[in-house]
């Protein structure tokens, strides 16, 4: 053949143990955001998609495998079969179903349920040594289904949480303070979504702390601001995470981009075992006084193993009443969930 008469073999890659391949189940929206970023930013050697909709996914297969000249992934892969997903360090579920118009959030969990049943169990049985990082929502008790379904320990299901809910907070108080959001530290902790919980007393600009500029922030009863300016326009931000949410829905329809770049920050610390620390969704009970069995985003050092750590992060009463709040709200979905 050509090839025998262009190389002589020398030797044959059989070390899987530097191979850090990811596997991403739902090539929708948030899915292939997620791909394009883990792509682009070289992070994983190997990239295998998995979706039901078997056109679609081998059409998005083939676009990314025609970019492999411009990344340094080895091998982009596909199939409706889980066997493709064998060998993967972590696996990213961005596949659901979408709530209907006007559908409880309980019905939307149940259907949820029955699609991370179909998921779950083949991407243990090809990957037994996987950690897997849920996006699909409702993401904390969804992580909490994976978690179950999947009979691995608890540090190796995690959930992007308030991941994206940080980013979007720490993205507008850079524009507040005309600054990069990478100097401009805090972080949401708790339910994702409308119930997310901004840790005031931990934000600050190279450790000067925006409580302390700004002690109404952190001692103000509840959201409503009793006084206007400076403190109400800074609580205005935690509002605007929650609102900018339903304006990028109104607009394009979904969001995908920082998600999926939120995704891929969460992927390099995992596959990298880089021990950074970042809001995800993990096993809180016992956590914050927190009795019952959910999954609320906390500080977490992530690596090889997963959650490798967890932040005693001191909060106010008003917080920890917020998470607690979530728990028992969360709690209440998921103890009527058909497994
Ligand atoms: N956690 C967050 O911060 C965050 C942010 C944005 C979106 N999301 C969530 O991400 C999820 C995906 O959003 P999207 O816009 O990509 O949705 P989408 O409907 O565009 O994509 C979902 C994909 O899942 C696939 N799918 C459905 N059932 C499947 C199964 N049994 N096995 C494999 N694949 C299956 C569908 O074919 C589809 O391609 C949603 O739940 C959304 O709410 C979460
Ligand atoms: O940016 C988003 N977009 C979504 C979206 C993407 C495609 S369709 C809807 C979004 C946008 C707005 C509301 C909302 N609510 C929701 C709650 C529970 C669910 F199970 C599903 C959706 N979800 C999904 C989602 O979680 C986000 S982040 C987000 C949402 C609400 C408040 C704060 C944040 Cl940081």
């Amino acid at each position: 053949t050509v090839r025998e008469r262009l190389l002589n073999e020398v030797s044959h890659d059989t070390d899987t143990k530097t191979k850090t391949k990811v596997t991403i189940v739902g090539i929708g929206q948030v899915g292939m955001a997620c791909a394009v970023s883990i792509l682009q930013q070289h992070i994983a050697n190997e990239v295998a998609l998995v979706d039901v909709d078997k056109n679609k996914l081998m059409g998005e297969v083939m676009d990314l495998q025609h970019g492999s000249l411009f990344l340094k992934t080895s091998k982009i892969m596909g199939d409706t079969d889980y066997a493709v997903t064998a060998g993967s360090k972590l696996c990213v579920v961005t596949a659901g179903v979408r709530q209907q118009e006007g559908e409880s959030r309980l019905n939307l969990v149940q259907r949820n349920v029955g699609v991370f049943k179909h998921i779950i169990p083949p991407l243990v049985k090809h990957s037994p040594d996987t950690m897997i990082l849920v996006v699909s929502n409702p993401v904390d008790i969804l992580t909490w289904v994976a978690w179950k379904l999947s009979g691995l320990p608890s540090s190796r299901v995690l959930g992007s949480g308030t991941n994206l809910d940080s980013a979007r907070f720490r993205f507008l108080m850079g524009e507040k303070l005309h600054l990069n959001p990478t100097s401009v530290h805090g972080l949401i902790i708790g339910e994702h979504g409308d119930s997310s919980v901004p840790v005031w007393s931990g934000t600050n600009v190279a450790g000067v702390s925006m409580a302390t500029l700004n002690p109404q922030l952190v001692h103000k009863k509840g959201d409503k601001s009793e006084d206007e300016g400076e403190a109400a326009s800074w609580n205005k931000i935690h509002h605007d995470v929650v609102h900018s949410a339903y304006e990028v829905i109104k607009l394009k329809g979904y969001t995908s981009w920082a998600i999926g770049m939120s995704v891929a920050s969460l992927t390099h610390s995992l596959l990298w075992n880089l021990r950074t620390v970042h809001a995800v969704s993990t096993n809180v009970q016992g956590l914050h006084d927190i009795k019952e069995e959910v999954f609320l985003s906390v500080p977490c050092a992530l690596g090889s193993s997963g959650v490798c750590a967890v932040l005693k992060q001191p909060l106010s009463e008003g917080e920890k009443a917020k998470l607690n709040e979530s728990a028992h709200t969360l709690w209440g979905v998921q103890k009527d969930l058909k497994m």
